[in-house]
């Protein structure tokens, strides 16, 4: 649905920005930035994708190319089958944008307002106007709402008419640039919550977000992107694994059992023992999945049986590919 091959993006500061970077010394006399790197991506049909990475990663480049919204300076990208470069008027048919923040609503008309203004940007047929936009006031929750100006509506109740908003087309891919950022862990929920309705109706997504919890609870996939560059696409559920070397062992010691922590640590199949918040309890990393049974064994034989074993989190992985810049948990 999504089929992006060698894309890059190269901004060339203009004006004062350039002047600023001049100025800033010689490494920063380069007034070209690389947005985007050489990305490919491949997102089938059905799928909710993440794109997840630090401030300036080039995540919102990504999103408004595919979006048609910018021109790639290098590479393509199809959007459900059309070229985003020279299709840019069929892709717009089949695509709904929602962007986190204000951009795109007026705030001074109503809800309902915005919507069959957004239709007629859309060219939905004026014979739906009217029903689609009940129905998608009804559908996000603002049907009580709807004749309401927009400026005294809360940022949970702005985002979701940017959600109705991005639906208006009936779009077969959605793309989602930070939703929930700013908004109040209800909302957040209500928010996802609509999201897996999307999904369920077939929706192709693709969100961009710093949010860890978020991407556990959204994504099939995700693709971390630090400096332009896709570092790891993987499935959200196993991501953990490919940090082989890291699995870990939590373990939990009854105070005279304290004296086997030095053993512990000095087994070869342990890279190291950390402590945990919980009193008595570390975190064993071992040095390969391999070594797991070893030490599993080494710890029943030593009667220490309240443990647990567990892959990395998507949280680690992130932290270990692009450090804990713009990590949001
Ligand atoms: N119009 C522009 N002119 C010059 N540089 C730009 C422009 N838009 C983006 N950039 C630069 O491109 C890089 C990628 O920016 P982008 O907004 O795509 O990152 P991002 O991952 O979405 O970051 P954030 O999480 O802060 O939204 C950054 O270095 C940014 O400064």
């Amino acid at each position: 649905m999504i089929e992006v091959t060698g894309l890059g993006r190269v901004f060339v500061k203009k004006g004062r920005q350039a002047k600023r970077a001049k100025q800033s010394g010689p490494t920063a006399q380069d007034s070209r930035v690389v947005a985007l790197d050489g990305v490919n991506l491949s997102v089938p049909e059905g799928e909710t994708h993440g794109v997840l990475g630090p401030n300036g990663a080039g995540k919102t480049t990504l999103v408004r190319i595919l979006s048609t919204m910018l021109l790639p300076t290098s590479g393509r990208a199809l959007v459900a089958g059309h070229d985003v470069t020279t299709e840019a008027d069929q892709v717009r048919r089949r695509i709904g944008i929602v962007f986190g923040g204000d951009n795109g609503l007026y705030t001074r008309i109503t809800a309902r307002q915005n919507l069959v203004f957004w239709a007629t940007m859309y060219r939905v047929d004026a014979s739906v106007v009217k029903r689609r936009s009940q129905e998608l006031l009804e559908r996000v929750g603002l049907a009580d709402r709807a004749d309401e100006p927009v400026e005294g509506f809360s940022r949970g109740m702005r985002q979701r008419l940017h959600l109705a908003r991005g639906l208006i087309g009936d779009p077969a891919v959605l793309f989602l640039d930070e939703p929930t950022m700013g908004m109040d862990p209800l909302a957040t929920r209500d928010f996802r919550d609509l999201v897996h309705e999307l999904k369920a109706e077939g929706r192709t997504i693709l969100i961009t977000t710093h949010d860890m919890s978020e991407a556990e609870a959204l994504c099939d996939r995700v693709s971390l992107v630090d400096h332009g560059s896709i570092l790891v696409t993987e499935p959200t559920a196993t991501i953990g694994r490919m940090l082989s070397g890291h699995d870990r062992i939590d373990v939990t010691l009854r105070e005279d059992q304290s004296p086997l922590l030095s053993e512990l640590t000095g087994l070869p199949q342990v890279e190291r023992v950390d402590k945990l918040s919980e009193p008595g309890s570390v975190r064993i990393h071992t040095v390969s999945a391999d070594a797991n049974p070893v030490v599993l064994r080494w710890l029943l034989d030593a009667g220490i049986d309240a443990l647990r074993t567990g892959r990395p989190t998507l949280e680690e992985v992130y932290v270990h590919l692009v450090g804990n810049r713009g990590l949001t948990v």
